[in-house]
């Protein structure tokens, strides 16, 4: 479904060079549901978006269902993009003077789906996501956690491969976070859809069938056996303290 290989990506700024991901290897599985687990700054939001293909790497390769996508051309892979792969960003992006449904509908719009197809199959959703009784509603008459759900819905209306979740949680509170990875769990089982949920929080990725870490742009430990208690994170709390080993990339890089 998903193989990486080789992947490694240089920021260049004037003569300053920062190897943020360096020699990453990793496979995901059709119906795998994994957790891409690390502090800031230790490269996950440029793992995804190399994975998602809104960037081309330094070297390596990206196959999404047999495509490698770093080999493709712009249009192409916008195209891709609408068919293959879904999104959930930390802050939803609905927009806002569209209704629920309409949100949820959007990607379909772009695909030429005619309206009614796009209604049943964005109502469907939408009762699969908990939120059949808000369909007509805006985005603004909902809380943080329903928003998100709307999001989730609208990832998944294109029947995507794979859907690329970017600190799906990180906007909200601890119960309604649970709620979400529950959602997420359960989705992943009932409709065998591939997801890569970005996190830096231990607690999330505790609950995805699989951890891949990342620590200064390297893949430090892999979890693909379930067990929560086998993934360490012994040195977590030192590497999330320390400052990102790339504090000379100035002028365009954000030197945290
Ligand atoms: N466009 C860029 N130019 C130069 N350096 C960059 C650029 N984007 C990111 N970096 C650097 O690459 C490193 C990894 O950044 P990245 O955003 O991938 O980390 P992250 O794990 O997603 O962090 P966070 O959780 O804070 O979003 C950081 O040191 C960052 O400063």
């Amino acid at each position: 479904m998903l193989e990486v290989s080789g992947l490694s990506h240089t920021f260049q700024s004037g003569t300053e060079q920062s190897h943020v991901l360096v020699d990453i290897n990793f496979t995901v599985n059709k119906g795998e549901i994994v957790a891409l687990l690390g502090s800031s700054g230790s490269g996950k939001s440029t793992l995804l978006n190399l994975m998602a293909g809104l960037m081309k790497p330094t070297t390596g390769s990206i196959l999404i269902a047999g495509q490698p996508i770093e080999r493709m051309s712009e249009n192409k892979l916008a195209e891709f993009r609408r068919h293959h792969i879904g999104f959930i960003f930390q802050s939803y992006e609905l927009i806002s003077h569209l209704t629920v449904r309409e949100n949820v509908e959007l990607p379909l719009v772009f695909q030429g789906i005619k309206p009614s197809e796009r209604k049943d199959r964005a109502k469907a959703l939408l009762a699969q996501v908990g939120l059949a009784e808000k369909t007509e509603l805006f985005p603004s008459q909902l809380s943080g956690g329903q928003q998100q759900r709307v999001s989730i819905a609208r990832s998944l209306i294109t029947r995507p491969a794979i859907v690329f979740a970017d600190e799906p949680t990180g906007n909200l509170d601890t119960k309604t976070e649970s709620e979400i990875i529950d959602l997420l769990l359960n989705l992943n089982r009932t409709l065998d859809i591939t997801f890569i949920i970005v996190t830096h929080e231990r607690e999330v990725a505790g609950r995805t069938q699989r951890v891949i870490q990342l620590r200064d742009g390297k893949l430090v430990e892999e979890n693909e056996d379930g067990d929560e208690e086998s993934v360490s994170y012994a040195d977590e709390s030192a590497a999330a303290a320390e400052p990102a080993s790339y504090v000379n990339v100035q002028a365009g890089g954000d030197a945290r």
